[in-house]
């Protein structure tokens, strides 16, 4: 839909105080500002939080600084396999959840006021609410502003799914914007999801000797996954110490003799599970109401998310939405990439519009074993009918897998039939989610696994295992008519 030129409820101003309002200074609004700021627009940034919004606060940043304090502790415990008959780690868990805190703190200037100023972005703290299609109103600790504006970026993210399970209300429960508070140590933690968040925070928590017990619905863990992926990880869960239930849906919180229990329902039968705290990990749901989107019929998806098109346009043309509130990926380099296009499009689209590029897209789970994805795995392929061949290499193989005591994973790479054009690689294993980076760039550029394999990798590195990879699809595809010929020719060289 065109934005209208006058509405018979909202008259279009005639002059504008910004070129572009952005509501919401997490991944999306940030990078929106900047690139804005960069190209010299009069760009307004609005949050009514904390700057940096969830992958500084409550997201990315404290769960990766929980787990490296978590992986050395796992680390210790496996002293004996280098070698060393033994180590202490004694830890108190309040320390460890404050250096949490102080991880975010030492990042914080990165997403900051004083930064965005310097970068000349308008930083308003305040809450903000779209009240016509040119006009925001910011109600800050001093009183209210209204701006007005040539384009709108909604990129006000999203909040933890909590379903209304029965007797929910009466439990304190955690969810990933609450965990950061704990300070005294959980006896026993039910984590409710198999996704991302529930498995890379119950593995932290089993590790801090938590008794966890891990709640997924489905047949597996990390659905989005290969069978292998989840497998590999569910044993690796399980070896851990975490209880694992698949298959298992939450559908009541009771108090029984005192404590809390879970009834879950397992293939018919109800099993009930104690605990002391839950965490619910169960999806993360966009903000989309209380700030005037309704009032303006801003037009929601099926998913709930706001309804953008191919230029991240909503039904209003000038207003654009990225990152977690329009989906579809919830990840900060999603949000990033989205936010160069609502940038340009709200700034340039008058004269050029860019319609998002989803066609190479990655991410990593980070775990033990780190999961890493890039493109298509077969379940993918074979839901969207796509032919493919795959060729993986086991890392226990690998050099420098094998020096570092980390020998366990593989990268599978599906390619084309017959072609060495990438489809999409899944790489499982110690830091997967940066050998991938190889594998994004290759199919950005269309490099194919011949090159990658023309490619020096320096020995003994865990990247060699993306060459070997290459390799495989390479002895798989050998020119078997020239080998058979340059073997006789040796041999009538030897004759
Ligand atoms: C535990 C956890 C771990 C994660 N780990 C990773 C990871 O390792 N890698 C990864 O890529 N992603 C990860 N994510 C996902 C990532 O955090 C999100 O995808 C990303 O932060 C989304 O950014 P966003 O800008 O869309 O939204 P947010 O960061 O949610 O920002 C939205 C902002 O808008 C503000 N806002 C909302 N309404 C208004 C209003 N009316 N007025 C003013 N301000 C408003 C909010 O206060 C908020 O600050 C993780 C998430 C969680 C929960
Ligand atoms: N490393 C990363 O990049 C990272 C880390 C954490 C989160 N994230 C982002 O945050 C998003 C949200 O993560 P998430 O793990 O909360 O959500 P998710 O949707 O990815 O996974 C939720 C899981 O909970 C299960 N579930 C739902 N209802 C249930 C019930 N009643 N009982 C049992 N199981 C139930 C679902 O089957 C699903 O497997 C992710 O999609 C991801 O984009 C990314």
């Amino acid at each position: 839909m065109k934005t209208p030129k006058t509405h018979p409820k909202w008259l279009k101003p005639k002059k504008f105080d910004s070129n572009i309002v952005v509501i919401g200074a997490g991944a999306a609004g940030l990078v929106a500002s900047y690139i804005a700021a960069a190209v010299k627009a009069k760009v307004t940034l609005i949050e009514k939080h904390n700057m940096g919004g969830d992958c500084l606060n409550t997201g990315c940043v404290p769960s990766k600084a929980l787990i490296q304090s978590t992986r050395l502790l796992a680390k210790t415990r496996r002293a004996n396999e280098f070698g060393i008959k033994h180590i202490s780690a004694e830890f108190s868990f309040a320390e460890i959840m404050e250096r949490v805190q102080q991880v975010v703190k030492t990042v914080a200037p990165h997403d900051s006021v004083e930064r965005y100023t310097q970068l000349g972005v308008e930083v308003i703290e305040g809450c903000a609410k779209i009240v016509s299609p040119w006009k925001v109103e910011i109600v800050t600790a001093t009183g209210t502003r209204r701006i007005t504006t040539l384009s709108i970026v909604i990129a006000a993210g999203a909040r933890p799914f909590v379903p209304p399970i029965p007797g929910l209300e009466a439990i304190d429960y955690l969810t990933s914007d609450t965990i950061w508070n704990l300070r005294e140590q959980p006896k026993r933690l039910v984590v409710l999801g198999g996704g991302p968040i529930g498995c890379e925070l119950a593995q932290c928590f089993a590790r801090l000797g938590v008794q966890v017990t891990q709640i997924e619905m489905a047949p597996r863990l990390l659905m989005r996954e290969d069978t292998e992926v989840s497998d590999r990880v569910a044993a690796r869960f399980v070896q851990e110490g975490i209880d694992v239930r698949l298959e298992h849906i939450a559908k009541q919180f009771i108090i029984e003799n005192g404590e809390k229990v879970l009834v879950a329902e397992h293939l018919g039968e109800q099993v009930h599970i104690a605990f002391d705290h839950v965490l619910m990990a169960i999806g993360r749901v966009a903000n989309t109401s209380g700030y005037g989107l309704e009032e303006l019929g801003v037009e929601l998806s099926p998913r709930k998310t706001i309804q953008v098109n191919a230029f991240l346009a909503t039904n209003y043309d000038h207003i654009f939405a990225c990152g977690d509130v329009a989906g579809p990926y919830q990840f900060t380099h999603t949000a990033a990439h989205q936010a160069w296009y609502v940038a340009v499009n709200a700034l340039f689209g008058c004269v050029k519009k860019f319609p998002v590029d989803y066609s190479i897209i990655p991410w990593a789970t980070f775990i033990e074993p780190e999961v890493a994805r890039v493109g298509l795995n077969e379940q993918d392929a074979r839901e969207q009918g796509i032919a493919y061949e795959v060729s993986v290499y086991d890392i226990a193989d690998l050099d420098r897998a094998i020096t570092d005591g980390e020998a366990d994973g593989f990268v599978k790479v599906l390619t084309r039939p017959g072609k060495d054009k990438i489809l999409g690689v899944t790489i499982v294993g110690d830091h997967a989610g940066d050998l991938i980076a190889e594998f994004v760039l290759a199919m950005k550029y269309n490099i194919g696994l011949n090159k990658i394999l023309g490619t020096i990798h320096i020995y003994p590195t865990l990247s060699e295992a993306n060459k070997y990879a290459a390799g495989i699809w390479k002895k798989n595809h050998q020119p078997e008519k020239i080998l058979s010929w340059l073997a006789r020719f040796h041999a009538w060289r030897r004759s």
